[in-house]
């Protein structure tokens, strides 16, 4: 699976250009299909969902030319007379997961005329439908259920159109089934009313629907929240050009990035101006404790001079795609947050409280789940963990915030093409990573005395990779593991009990530290450093380390594999004859007794083997400044890494 790891995330300023909104993009483009005359939309969303809906027009037979930057000219199949559906009248559609494109597709299909097959991807259809298709039947849409009842696929045959001029629809599952009902409408050329059973969920988004018929000349008469009435001859009309706002639910993870890395953090695209009910997140923020600052279309969050974040019990049923994001805030905050009315969480890309707790937990949250809320404890220190995303674009989104209390690995995070593709792209150019001085080098260069020097100064972190290397050869010694059986000593690696605290190394409870410096062990933690199932399983565990303020870590690999983004690295050795010398004094120094002209062909068969190996071979790489040290006090190497860190301007 592939995976993206974040390191600590210690500050947040700068500004984002958020890509077009999700919601409108895929409105906009059913409209313009249906308009009179062409329709150049700008700003469109690139991703997934607007991906499936573009494919499903042009099969449908509306001519769709890309202009590039983001800009696509839509030629719509309205005109005089009554409409005739669709210029292709039988096919089958594969709609992904995207709900955006699905419900207002059915139900415009299912008055165009024609036979259609509507499908997706396996959770698509486990997302209900029910409530639409009853609504739409009442209309005369004839449309059968070829798995299960109430849910797609679905099989779309040509309406025996009723002269009802009343429909009701529940509005208590999902507000799309309204949102498809009201965009259909205007094919039918009478006057029909929509009555909405139930509370109505995520008003905002109806809100967008309106608005969007609105500028194609369709204006719904509205009765409070409860009867909506399309009149007889509306038609939709060509705006000529029409732009995408910015995605207000992609903002919010800016503006949360904003509160809690401190800011300011600005989103372009959205802002006082917009038709987005998501806008309403950063009033949320704002009791959550942010400073939100707002023009016609940009918003800035920041985090006031010593300000805390609050726990809030907030209702968040009209900011449901959002609040997500106040889950993960909610990490920060001084006490416990409850997030209400959230019941269509349920039915999202996956069920979204259920994998929100789970994950939420793998931090160490306390995590209370209900039937429509959510309840998130935070605990003073969270843990690095693999978030799991469900192949929902949101999931991954939201809890790359959680990287600014620790180092996180996001499983999938390709998912973010649902409606963001280069996300985490874009975070990176607001957030300030924790440093990393990467110092790689030949055994008994001296470069873990260096390196654990260097971080003391600084007040950093320190990682002595090689000691996980040959914890794990002392594992597999002790399991009976043999350390050339790769799958089994990678399965000990990615399960090592180990941990280091006030000079102790210990492996499963015991302190090993001596154990792992028997030259039998260098052996064995080089055997096994050269499985590349091995150094598979201690990447992310070394990537955890990296936590604020800095860390300082040597080993072989650090700047070309482990921490390639490092911003000082530095290759430190010395000649093969002092490396032995200074391992022969440190031997016998401990006590052990030594003889010089072992360790020094031990030390080259190490060298030989470490950077003779297919995986991350030990080298000087084109970026790593070189540090040799055969002539060098340990006092001249380590202030020669403070003055090149220093150099670098980067932090301290
Ligand atoms: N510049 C130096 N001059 C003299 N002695 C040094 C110097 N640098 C390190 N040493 C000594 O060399 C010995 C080996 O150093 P250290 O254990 O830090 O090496 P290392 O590269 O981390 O080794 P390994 O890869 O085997 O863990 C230590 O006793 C250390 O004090
Ligand atoms: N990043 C690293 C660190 C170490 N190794 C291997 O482990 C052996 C022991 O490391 P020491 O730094 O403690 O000597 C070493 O010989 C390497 O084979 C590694 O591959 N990558």
């Amino acid at each position: 699976m592939e995976f993206l790891d974040l390191p600590s995330l210690l500050s947040s300023s700068g500004t984002v250009r958020l890509p077009g909104s999700k919601s409108l993009s895929n409105r906009i483009l059913l409209l313009a299909a249906l308009a009179d005359g062409e329709t150049e939309v700008r700003d469109l969303l690139e991703s997934d969902d607007t991906a499936r809906m573009l494919e499903a027009l042009e099969a449908l037979g509306v001519l769709v030319t890309r202009l590039g930057h983001h800009a696509y000219r839509v030629k719509g199949i309205g005109g005089e007379g009554a409409f005739n559906g669709f210029p292709n009248k039988q096919l089958e559609l594969f709609l992904g997961n995207a709900g955006t494109a699905f419900r207002p597709l059915t139900a415009a299909l299912a008055l165009a005329g024609g036979e259609y097959v509507l499908k997706g991807v396996p959770r698509m259809h486990e997302r209900p439908i029910g409530d639409l298709v009853d609504g739409l039947r009442q209309l005369g849409a004839r449309i059968d259920y070829l798995e299960n009842p109430g849910f797609p696929p679905l099989a779309i045959h040509a309406p025996a159109i009723s002269d009802v001029a009343t429909v009701s629809v529940r509005g208590d599952v999902s507000s799309q089934f309204l949102t498809g009902l009201l965009m259909a409408l205007p094919l039918l050329d009478r006057q029909v009313t929509v009555v909405v059973e139930g509370e109505l969920i995520s008003k905002p988004y109806i809100e967008i629907t309106l608005a969007a018929m609105a500028r194609f000349g369709v204006t719904v008469q509205r009765e409070g929240w409860e009867r909506f009435t399309v009149a007889a001859g509306a038609r939709y009309h060509s705006p000529g050009i029409i732009y995408v706002e910015g995605d207000a639910s992609s903002a919010s993870y800016f503006l949360a990035a904003g509160l809690i890395g401190g800011g300011p953090v600005r989103v372009e695209g959205v802002g006082r101006d917009s038709v987005q009910g998501d806008v309403a997140f950063a009033e949320a923020l704002a009791k959550m404790g942010a400073r939100i600052d707002m023009g016609d279309n940009w918003i800035e969050a920041s985090r006031p001079e010593g300000g805390r974040i609050l726990a809030v019990n907030m209702d968040c049923n009209h900011i449901p795609d959002a609040a997500m994001t106040l889950a993960v805030v909610a990490l920060f905050a001084d006490g416990t947050t409850t997030l209400s009315n959230i019941a269509s969480w349920r039915v999202k890309e996956t069920d979204r409280i259920a994998a929100m707790a789970i994950e939420l937990r793998k931090l160490g949250a306390e995590v209370e789940e209900g039937a429509d809320y959510l309840r998130v404890t935070p605990v003073p220190r969270l843990q690095p963990a693999s978030i799991a995303t469900y192949d929902d674009h949101r999931m991954a989104m939201c809890f790359s915030l959680a990287a600014f209390a620790t180092p996180l690995r996001i499983l999938d995070p390709g998912c973010t093409a649902k409606t963001f593709p280069d996300y985490f792209e874009r975070l990176a150019e607001v957030a300030v990573v924790a440093p990393v001085i990467a110092i790689d080098g030949p055994s008994a260069s001296g470069k873990g005395t260096v390196a654990a020097r260097v971080a003391a100064a600084l007040g950093w972190d320190y990682l002595d990779s090689g000691a996980l290397y040959r914890l794990t050869a002392l594992a597999a010694q002790k399991a009976g593991v043999a350390w050339d059986d790769e799958a089994g000593v990678a399965a000990l690696a990615a399960s090592l009990d180990v941990s280091f605290a006030e000079g102790e190394v210990c492996l499963a409870g015991e302190d090993v530290g001596d154990a792992i410096r028997s030259e039998d062990i260098s052996g064995g933690a080089s055997a096994v450093a050269a499985l590349p199932a091995v150094r598979e399983a201690l990447l992310f565990r070394q990537r955890a380390f990296r936590v604020a303020p800095g860390l300082v870590a040597d080993g072989r690999d650090m700047g070309s594999v482990v921490f390639p983004d490092a911003r000082v690295k530095v290759f430190l050795t010395a000649s093969a004859e002092v490396r032995a010398e200074r391992r022969y004094k440190q031997l016998i120094e401990k006590g052990f007794s030594a003889s010089l002209d072992k360790i020094l062909q031990e030390l080259r068969t190490r060298d030989e083997r470490d950077s003779q190996r297919a995986v991350a071979p030990l080298q000087q790489n084109v970026d790593a400044q070189l540090l040799e040290t055969s002539n060098l006090t340990i006092e001249q190497a380590v202030a020669q890494v403070l003055a090149w860190q220093q150099a670098c301007g980067a932090d301290s």
